[in-house]
C-alpha cells in the first residue's frame, strides 16, 4: 500500500493528537503535513490527501467519507479558542468578519446568530490580518491560536461552543479525523491507537512542556476546554449540527 497522505491542523489544539505518532510504527505508513483548517478541508475535498483532521462542516462536500478514530477537536463547555470577539455587546454588532481559516466555526457562527442570538449583522469575508479591523460595531469570529491574542484585547467574548451547548444541550465537534476513501482496518486501528496516545497524563505534560506559550494555560486548554474524545454524545451533537446547517438560510 502507498503511504496514506494525512493532513492535520497546525494549531496548538492538535498537538496532543499528533504526539503519539512520533514513536508509533503507523508513522511509517503515512505522510503527515499540517496547515490551517480550511486548507486541509480543501485538500481532502480535492483528494490531494486521503485523511485529515478536517472541519466537520465539509462532510456534505465529500462524495464519500469515513470518520475514523475515537478522537476529535470538540468541546463540552467553553472551548476558549473559537469566539465572536467584539468591542460592543451583541445587540450593537452591525458587521461580523468570518475567519478565512475556518470551515466549521463560520457556519456555527451563522447558525447561532440566526437561531440563538437572533441578530442579523452583515457577514464579511475575512483576509489575513482582519483581526485588526475588529472594533466599534464590527466584530469578528477568530479561531485557533490567534483567538488567544483576541482574548486579551476585546471587551466582549462570546464563546461559540458554550453558545451551542446552551442552544442545544449537546456537546460540539469542530473537527474529526475523516478519510475520503475506505482505509485498511489495520491502518485505522493503529492510527487510532497513535492519535490517542498523546492524551495520556505524562505525555500530555510533555506536549505542554514542548509548546511554551504565555497566550493561555495549555494545561487548562487541553484538560478543561478542548475535549478530545469522540463520545456518543459528541456524535449526537455532530449529527444535530449537520442537520441544522441544511436549514441555514
Ligand atoms: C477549537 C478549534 O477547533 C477548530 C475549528 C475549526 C473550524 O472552525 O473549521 C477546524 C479545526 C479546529 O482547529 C479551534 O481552532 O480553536
Amino acid at each position: 500500500m502507498d503511504k496514506v497522505k494525512v493532513a492535520a491542523v497546525s494549531y496548538l489544539n492538535t498537538k496532543p493528537l499528533l504526539y503519539g505518532f512520533r514513536d508509533h510504527p503507523v508513522s511509517g505508513h503515512m505522510q503527515l503535513s499540517v496547515d490551517f483548517p480550511s486548507r486541509i478541508a480543501q485538500q481532502l475535498i480535492d483528494g490531494t490527501v486521503d485523511l485529515g483532521l478536517v472541519p466537520v462542516a465539509i462532510i456534505p462536500f465529500l462524495p464519500e467519507h469515513y470518520i475514523i478514530s475515537d478522537y476529535c477537536i470538540g468541546a463540552e463547555g467553553p472551548v476558549a479558542s473559537v469566539c465572536l470577539f467584539s468591542d460592543v455587546p451583541l445587540e450593537e454588532i452591525r458587521e461580523v468578519y468570518l475567519d478565512y481559516q475556518s470551515r466549521t466555526s463560520v457556519v456555527l457562527a451563522r447558525l447561532l446568530l440566526q437561531d440563538f442570538w437572533k441578530i442579523t449583522p452583515a457577514l464579511l469575508p475575512a483576509e489575513p490580518g482582519y483581526e485588526e479591523k475588529i472594533g466599534g460595531t464590527t466584530a469578528g469570529v477568530v479561531i485557533g491560536d490567534r483567538a488567544f491574542v483576541q482574548r486579551k484585547k476585546r471587551k466582549y467574548i462570546y464563546d461559540l461552543a458554550e453558545a451551542w451547548i446552551n442552544h442545544t444541550g449537546l456537546p460540539f465537534v469542530f473537527a474529526a479525523w475523516i478519510s475520503n476513501k475506505a482505509l485498511p482496518a489495520h491502518f485505522e486501528q493503529a492510527f487510532n491507537e497513535a492519535t490517542g496516545a498523546g492524551l495520556q497524563g505524562p505525555r500530555l505534560e510533555k506536549v505542554i512542556a514542548e509548546n511554551p506559550t504565555d497566550l493561555f494555560s495549555l494545561h487548562d486548554y487541553y484538560t478543561r476546554h478542548i475535549s478530545f474524545e469522540l463520545s456518543v454524545q459528541k456524535r449526537r451533537g455532530l449529527a444535530h449540527f449537520l442537520e441544522s446547517i441544511k436549514k441555514l438560510s
